[in-house]
């Protein structure tokens, strides 16, 4: 399988907090990989320093063994590199189907000359692009909600919809940023469904969750940090049982 990210000695500093301090991890082609830890562990940071928003102080990233560091976001998202955000982002004055239809558009960019033209060619990838889009929102449940306004949508559905979003532009690696936050539990059921079946699409997810119990029936690997280190690193089994983790997620239900 191989390695399709490597993180290399990363730190970033805000004043004066290490918010994510000589971090190290790898994460397999085709697997789930968890990043847990408290609030404030630095999880959502080593996510931004890995897709671009952020800049690190010290250390790499490697994706497919490619240097990441210094590309702008829109670049290393080319690359395939995917995400989504603790609050959705999509764009709230589109329809549900349109918010996917700007995914493959932003993936494709179709060229200017056929979009202004209007070309036979440019009728037939719009056509294309409308199944393809059609395709995702009913791998995500929400082909029935295409033409309604994205922010009718419940916060499950949102959810879903920006799941959607990523999922057009064709990943090879899904940073799920607390996906499942402030759903049902039967909506956490479903979602886990979903997830589940998406490495066998060539997809390899990278998910940092609250929710310890969905995480842990599905993950495979689990990366722990606490105050912007790594403490542990392991399948779910060990995690649960590892001294360290105990400690810090003391008083939290870990499985
Ligand atoms: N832009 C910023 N400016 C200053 N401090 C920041 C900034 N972003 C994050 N921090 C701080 O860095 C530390 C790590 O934050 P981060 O958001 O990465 O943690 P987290 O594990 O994702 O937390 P949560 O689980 O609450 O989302 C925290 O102490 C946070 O307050």
């Amino acid at each position: 399988m191989g390695r399709i990210l490597e993180v290399r000695n990363l730190s970033k500093r805000f004043g004066a907090l290490w918010a994510v301090r000589d971090l190290s991890f790898s994460v397999e082609r085709g697997s789930l990989t968890a990043l847990i830890g408290p609030n404030g562990s630095g999880k959502s940071t080593t996510f931004n320093l890995i897709c671009g928003f952020l800049s690190p102080d010290q250390g790499e990233v490697l994706f497919e063994g490619h240097p990441l560091s210094a590309l702008p976001p829109e670049n290393i998202a080319r690359l395939g590199i995917a995400r989504t955000f603790q609050t959705p982002q999509i764009f709230g004055h589109l329809s549900v189907l349109e918010n996917v239809l700007l995914a493959i558009y932003q993936r494709r960019r179709p060229g200017l000359w056929a979009s202004l033209a209007r070309t036979p060619g440019f009728f037939r990838e719009e056509k294309r692009a409308r199944e393809e889009a059609f395709g995702y929102l009913e791998k995500c449940s929400l082909a029935e909600e295409a033409r309604k306004s994205a922010r009718d949508l419940p916060l499950g559905k949102l959810r879903y919809l920006e799941l959607a979003r990523a999922l057009a532009l064709r990943p090879k690696l899904l940073l799920l940023d607390e996906v499942a936050s402030g759903l049902s539990p039967r909506e956490k059921e479903d979602l886990a469904a979903t997830l589940k079946g998406l490495p066998a699409e060539g997809i390899t997810l990278f998910w940092v969750e609250h929710d310890l119990h969905l995480l842990m029936g599905l993950a495979e690997r689990v990366i722990v940090l606490h105050q912007g280190t790594k403490i542990a690193e392991g399948d779910p089994h060990a995690i649960q049982r590892h001294p360290e983790v105990i400690r810090v997620y003391l008083g939290e239900e870990l499985c």
